[in-house]
């Protein structure tokens, strides 16, 4: 037998239907096609099955991919069927679908029907065709066959199926589109001929589909505002409506302070009387250090600054008091005895029980400038009071005899000189600086006072360096350091040490050193480290001689090793130190000009002295005029202002106007160059605070 052609069979019609003709026309041997098959099959009811032959026609031949055969599992005829067989078979379905095909139908839509019955045309099973799923909705069948119309026709297919089949047949199989596909099919076009080829042939459209959309328009549509074409974010326009619970939120905070900028008190209002034009401080660049050294300044220590209540109120700067009655600055010493700076009969632990700890209620004395020089007293003088004070951990130690090798002239010399009998000076007593402050009792003061926790626990540290601009107030803290630890203050000048000659320096130092180790707890205080070491900015004088025996002493090798011995080392000139120096120095500590607030206290303080009070807006103008002023710069234009308010043969008062006119002569030093440099070297050497 002749190689049979393929058969399909339509889509729309049952299994049964499709294996009733399939076979028919399989067994039908020597059965010829003619071109009445090339009609619409739905005309097939009308005609005969005159089929004659296997021999396939061009209407017959389908281009159809090798995968849409495999998806598709169409029929294929073959000639191993045996001629009685076939007659059987034809005779069996004729007359059983006699009545089908023989009667009218009306064509209905593809969409009644199933769309499992069909997938395979040699499967008629209800259930599904364990084929491959299709991930995607199939596209009309139609529109992957040639000579078919594009587009959405709602025509439905050729072999649509009848009413009849629809209800003769078992009710799954009609679910649907056999290709699950869309069930309205377009119409063909008059002139198409495959009849036999209508759109049965559903696996085949899967070759015919369009290409599977891309992976990423299978992802879950993004949320509105995600889109590729939206914006990135998509923010309401109108900002986030205040959610439940959230309405309050605090604004944003503020920028910080731009550099240079005060950030303390508010610009007043211009005076009527405006000063002559002065070198404009305004423009000064003071605050940068200021800004800069508290850039990392933590809360708790900014605390004090603002005047926050707690264990740091103490620092805040106390209002200006005026002076005693007596119209001496500080306070007599009950007996008149100088013990070094400024203690004299009460120690400072009972003077902070007696007027409360932190400030409140102390007699407080006028600063500014002090009047006081170093009250000198002989060594032997020295009066007994470590013992008697509280128990000073590693910092109270017993006195010590004076190293040998000291010269005792030298010895008697600085003694004599270079004790400070000044006033205490409290953390209250230094206007602003809190962080600084803060940071100084927590990491110098307490741990030289606290005992050690167990033997042989780390030494607190035993040197600290303060730098920072000309008169900002690093001598006051040492000896404010002095004050709290409740320790002898000697004073030493770089520049007054360096004055009489390497050697006789060298002698000077040894014996500073050497003092301050025989009456402890001791604070040395050494100003103008710089001058003691090989000039290196300006490549000017002094040789620097003085650096070895001073790292010497530092290292413990002129009896400055006891544990009662702090020495505080300050400079205005940072970059002067060599590494050396300046690994000798424990902590190293930014003092910065005062701040807006800071200064606004240390001229109130300075004219209350003067018997000077100014108003409000008079302060705050002077305060915006002063940037970029140290407190000794400030005190500086009071004494100015003081001296212009002098005429002879008439006092007067000091008024704004005498302030206004001292500013016209005081201004301040450091550049807003040396205040970045100051940042700077903070920045890579300083402890932050
Ligand atoms: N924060 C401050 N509060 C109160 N007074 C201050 C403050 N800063 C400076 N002063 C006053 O300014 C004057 C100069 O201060 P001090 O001698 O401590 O400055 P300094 O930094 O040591 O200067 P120098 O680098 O010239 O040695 C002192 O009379 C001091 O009382
Ligand atoms: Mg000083």
């Amino acid at each position: 037998m002749e190689k049979s052609s393929v058969i399909s069979m339509p889509g729309t019609f049952s299994s049964l239907w499709s294996m009733t003709v399939f076979f028919t026309l399989q067994t039908l041997s020597k059965m010829h096609w003619t071109p009445e098959h090339a009609q619409p099959l739905n005309q097939w009811p009308e005609q005969h099955l005159d089929v004659s032959s296997t021999t396939p026609s061009p209407a017959h031949k389908l281009e159809l991919p090798p995968g849409g055969r495999q998806r598709c599992h169409y029929a294929w005829a073959h000639d191993d069927i045996s001629a009685l067989t076939a007659s059987n078979l034809l005779k069996r379905y004729a007359e059983k679908y006699s009545g089908v095909l023989d009667s009218p139908y009306e064509r209905p839509t593809l969409g009644g029907y199933g769309d499992a019955a069909f997938l395979n045309g040699a499967k008629g099973d209800p259930e599904p065709w364990p084929g491959p799923e299709n991930p995607y909705p199939l596209a009309s069948l139609h529109e992957g066959l040639p000579g078919t119309k594009s587009g959405s026709g709602g025509g439905s297919g050729v072999l649509g199926g009848s009413p009849v089949l629809a209800g003769n047949l078992p009710e799954p199989l009609y679910a649907g589109n056999a290709c699950g596909g869309p069930s309205a099919a377009p119409e063909y076009a008059a002139g198409y001929g495959g009849g036999y080829l209508a759109p049965s042939y559903c696996s085949q459209t899967s070759a015919a589909l369009p290409p599977p959309p891309p992976a990423a328009l299978l992802q879950p549509p993004p949320p509105p505002g995600y889109g590729p074409s939206g914006p990135l974010y998509n923010y309401p326009a109108g900002g986030y409506a205040a959610q439940p619970g959230y309405a309050a939120l605090p604004p944003p905070p503020a920028p910080p302070p731009a550099p240079y900028l005060t950030s303390g008190l508010a610009a007043p209002t211009p005076l009527p009387a405006p000063a002559p034009p002065r070198p404009a401080p305004a423009s000064y660049g003071f605050q940068a250090a200021a800004a800069g050294a508290e850039a990392g300044v933590s809360l708790k220590r900014k605390a004090a600054d603002e005047g926050a209540e707690g264990r740091y109120r103490k620092y805040v700067y106390e209002p200006a008091k005026a002076p005693a009655a007596d119209g001496t600055s500080y306070p007599a010493a009950d007996n008149g005895e100088c013990r070094g700076n400024g203690f004299r009969s009460k120690p400072p632990g009972a003077a902070e029980e007696a007027s409360g700890k932190y400030g409140s209620g102390v007699p407080l004395k006028v600063l500014g400038s002090p009047v006081y020089g170093p009250q000198v007293e002989p060594f032997e003088k020295f009066p007994e009071r470590a013992p008697a004070l509280a128990p000073r951990g590693g910092f109270a130690v017993p006195l010590g005899e004076p190293p040998k090798g000291v010269d005792p002239g030298a010895l008697e010399l600085v003694t004599s000189k270079m004790v400070d009998c000044g006033p205490p000076v409290q953390w209250a007593d230094v206007a602003g600086q809190g962080a600084l402050k803060a940071a100084l009792e927590e990491e110098l003061v307490w741990p030289l006072l606290r005992p050690p926790a167990y033997p042989g626990s780390p030494r607190p540290p035993r040197t600290v360096l303060l730098f920072g601009p000309r008169g900002a107030g690093k001598a006051l803290l040492g000896r404010c350091l002095a004050t709290q630890l409740g320790a002898t203050l000697l004073r030493l000048r770089g520049a007054t040490l360096a004055a009489p000659g390497a050697s006789e320096g060298a002698r000077l130092l040894q014996a500073a050193f050497a003092a301050a180790r025989c009456r402890p707890p001791a604070v040395l205080l050494i100003s103008e480290l710089d001058a003691l070491l090989p000039a290196r900015d300006d490549g000017a004088a002094p040789a620097g001689a003085l650096q070895a025996p001073l790292l010497a002493c530092l290292d413990g090798g002129c009896g400055a090793g006891a544990d009662g011995v702090l020495v505080v080392g300050t400079t205005s000139r940072p970059s002067a130190l060599d590494e050396a120096t300046r690994r000798r120095f424990a902590l190293r500590f930014y003092v910065t000009l005062p701040d807006g607030p800071a200064r606004g206290q240390i001229l109130q303080r300075a004219l209350a002295q003067q018997g000077c009070a100014l108003s409000e807006r008079e302060l705050a103008a002077l305060v915006q005029g002063t940037q970029g002023f140290s407190g000794g710069e400030l005190g500086q234009l009071c004494q100015q202002a003081a001296a212009g308010a002098v005429h002879p043969g008439l006092q007067r008062p000091l008024s704004y106007k005498d302030l206004e006119a001292a500013l016209a002569k005081v201004g301040p030093r450091a550049s807003p160059k040396d205040l970045d440099l100051f940042v700077e070297w903070d920045k890579m050497y300083g402890f932050g605070h």
